[in-house]
């Protein structure tokens, strides 16, 4: 067993198809041992028979409340009990799935792995992902600002139901969850046939220098020939682009930056607006330094870590992107082209 539990937050509005996904997982994972946590809102739980099918398979059920709000406590206490059963033997896992609730605000759920101390020790949260339902994410995120909010907190997004939905819809569809979040990698699934390792130890929370923006969409075809199909983004359809959804992500980009002024600028944004700042990651070049600077967060916890060396000191560039709410972006725009060096 692994000292660490690798967590995943499965996110999602109601029926984008998480259980559906879990299901898929669950019955092609093999052995290794896993805890599911599932919040349900009322007594309707998921297939129950399927989950626990297996001796491998601990799943605890949080109900009749939202882990982001009415139950945050039980949250909390429900991964130590795991963690308190782990240690003495009742249940072996190396793995934690929590599945929220369709309404839940990811955001709470993720600070809970950073501010419970014993919980930051014994767990690595290793990515959120959400799911989104193509057929219905542009009714979702005009009523409910929640599902904004599920995306903008993705580290990859998993779009469901696309079958049920023609080419123009998915391309909107597409166009409107990149606006909001253009970091995440977005991969187009059928019902749950996603395998593993495309949603699981992606390791999200790390500091790596990975691509910023993504650039298109992977078509996922579990057990296909041709499991995966990288397709660029298109633009939406004329006349399905008047979205106004108070969550966006933005890119500044800029040059080589003097250290002082961005770590300044960085403090005072992440004091002023951390609360609105859902998710940002920079990948930084400094002046006089070979080496990238990582930063990446979530509200006001943030780490900065230097990363791989620039290729060519003449290739070296910052790009800073942050996925918030309400962001005052040109003051923000400018605060950070002013940190050049
Ligand atoms: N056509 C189609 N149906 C899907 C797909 N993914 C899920 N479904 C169906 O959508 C319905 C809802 O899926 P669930 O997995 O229960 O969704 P959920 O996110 O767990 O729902 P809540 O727990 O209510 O938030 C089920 O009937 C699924 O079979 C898909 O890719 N295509």
């Amino acid at each position: 067993m692994n000292d660490v539990v690798s967590v995943t937050i499965l996110t999602g509005f109601l029926g984008a198809g998480k259980t559906t996904l879990l299901n898929y997982f669950l019955t092609h994972h093999g052995d290794a041992p896993v805890a599911i946590l599932e919040n349900e809102f009322g007594a309707v739980n998921i297939d129950g028979a399927l989950l626990r099918g297996g001796d491998s398979v601990n799943v605890v059920e949080l109900s009749n409340g939202c882990v982001c709000c009415s139950v945050r406590g039980e949250f909390s206490a429900a991964l130590n009990e795991l963690l308190d059963k782990r240690a003495w033997g009742d249940i072996q896992f190396d793995r934690l799935i929590v599945e929220t609730t369709g309404l839940a605000d990811p955001g709470p759920v993720i600070q809970t792995f950073f501010v419970d101390e014993r919980l930051r020790e014994a767990m690595r949260l290793d990515a959120v992902i959400a799911l989104t339902d193509c057929q219905h994410v542009q009714r979702q995120l005009d009523e409910h600002p929640v599902a904004a909010a599920q995306i903008g907190f993705a580290d990859r997004i998993l779009l469901t139901k696309a079958d049920l939905c023609d080419e123009a819809q998915v391309e909107a569809a597409l166009a409107r969850i990149h606006r909001i979040n253009s970091k995440a990698e977005i991969l187009h699934i059928t019902n749950g046939e996603c395998p593993a390792e495309l949603w699981l130890d992606i390791g999200a929370f790390e500091l790596s220098d990975a691509n910023l923006v993504s650039e298109g969409f992977h078509i996922i075809r579990a057990g296909a020939e041709q499991p995966q199909r990288f397709m660029p983004f298109r633009q939406a359809p004329q006349g399905q682009r008047s979205w106004d959804d108070a969550i966006q992500a933005h890119v500044f980009e800029a040059g080589r930056l003097d250290l002082k002024k961005i770590g300044a600028f960085m403090e005072q944004c992440i004091e002023t607006y951390g609360n609105d700042m859902l998710r940002y990651k920079g990948v930084l070049a400094i002046a006089d330094n070979s080496q990238r600077l990582v930063v990446q967060g979530v509200h006001k916890v943030v780490g900065f870590d230097y990363g791989a060396e620039w290729e060519s000191p003449d290739g070296a560039f910052s790009r800073l992107v942050i996925i918030g709410r309400y962001l005052p972006v040109d003051e923000l725009r400018a605060g950070f082209a002013a940190t050049a060096a």
